[in-house]
């Protein structure tokens, strides 16, 4: 499951970000190569979330840079990012619960490179998602939290993004639907689209990701492949205070 040989898609160099005059991040530098499934690790409080939304552009970098393909991100505004080909999957899905499932997914369409095809998009994350079709009139907030994880995995592939971000897929979610958002994001990740997801348990990771980052207290402590996490003594530490 090693990857990371060709060049980076996302490039983040010497990170820093603060909320005010706190600081969260403190020089993170993570990379991540286009088709990867990269999981960022950390307890609660680590700046996990952080890292994505500084990617999206939702909190701002106090230095560092962050490049995707090329581009520096900080001369872009967000919803020009998902017009480059970046999306987001906001922890707590975000739907819109009193508006249909199709109707909260196409919202996902808007950024102005995708908006004229916006069907063709429906038609192809309907065929990833046979949900959206059988509930597609019902209102988002009537689905399990599995069935809505999946609204909002497909909206945000309606953006046509080559970067997926994903703020705690697993959150609140049940072992088996674990495993179909999973088999989801397996099947997203075959058609060549990048997904970098947060999560704080380091087995439920690498089950899906290819590589790996642990940060603690807003500093990268390591990165690695799954087995290299998995045996790491720093991994061991920072979870189980050993
Ligand atoms: N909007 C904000 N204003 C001020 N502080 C914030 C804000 N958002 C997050 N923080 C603080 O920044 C730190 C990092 O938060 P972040 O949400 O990035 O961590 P996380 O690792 O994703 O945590 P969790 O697993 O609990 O979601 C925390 O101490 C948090 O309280």
């Amino acid at each position: 499951m090693q990857r990371m040989a060709e060049p980076a898609m996302l490039e983040i160099r010497g990170l820093d970000v603060a909320y005010g005059d706190y600081q969260v991040l403190w020089d993170v530098s993570i990379d991540v190569a286009a088709g990867e499934i990269v999981a960022i690790l950390g307890p609660n409080g680590s700046g996990k979330s952080t890292v994505l939304k500084a990617i999206i552009g939702l909190c701002r970098a106090r230095s560092g840079t962050i490049r995707f393909e090329g581009n520096d991100l900080a001369r872009l505004a967000v919803h020009d990012r998902a017009g480059i080909g970046i999306a987001m999957v906001m922890e707590r899905r975000r739907l819109f619960p009193a508006m249909t499932v199709r109707e909260n997914v196409l919202l996902g369409a808007y950024p102005a490179a995708v908006r004229h095809d916006a069907e063709a998009r429906l038609g192809w994350v309907e065929g990833l998602f046979p949900i959206l079709r059988e509930r597609g009139a019902q209102p988002a907030g009537r689905l399990s939290g599995g069935e809505q994880q999946m609204v909002a995995i497909a909206r945000g592939l309606m953006a046509k993004p080559r970067l997926l971000l994903m703020d705690e897929p697993y959150l609140g979610l049940a072992p088996k639907v674990v495993l179909q958002i999973n088999d989801i994001i397996r099947r997203i990740n075959a058609e060549g689209i990048a997904v970098v997801f947060n999560e704080q348990n380091v087995n439920l990771s690498f089950a899906l990701a290819h590589r790996g980052y642990l940060l603690e207290s807003g500093r990268l402590m390591l990165g690695g492949t799954g087995q290299e996490m998995l045996h790491s003594d720093v991994v061991r530490r920072v979870y189980l205070g050993e």
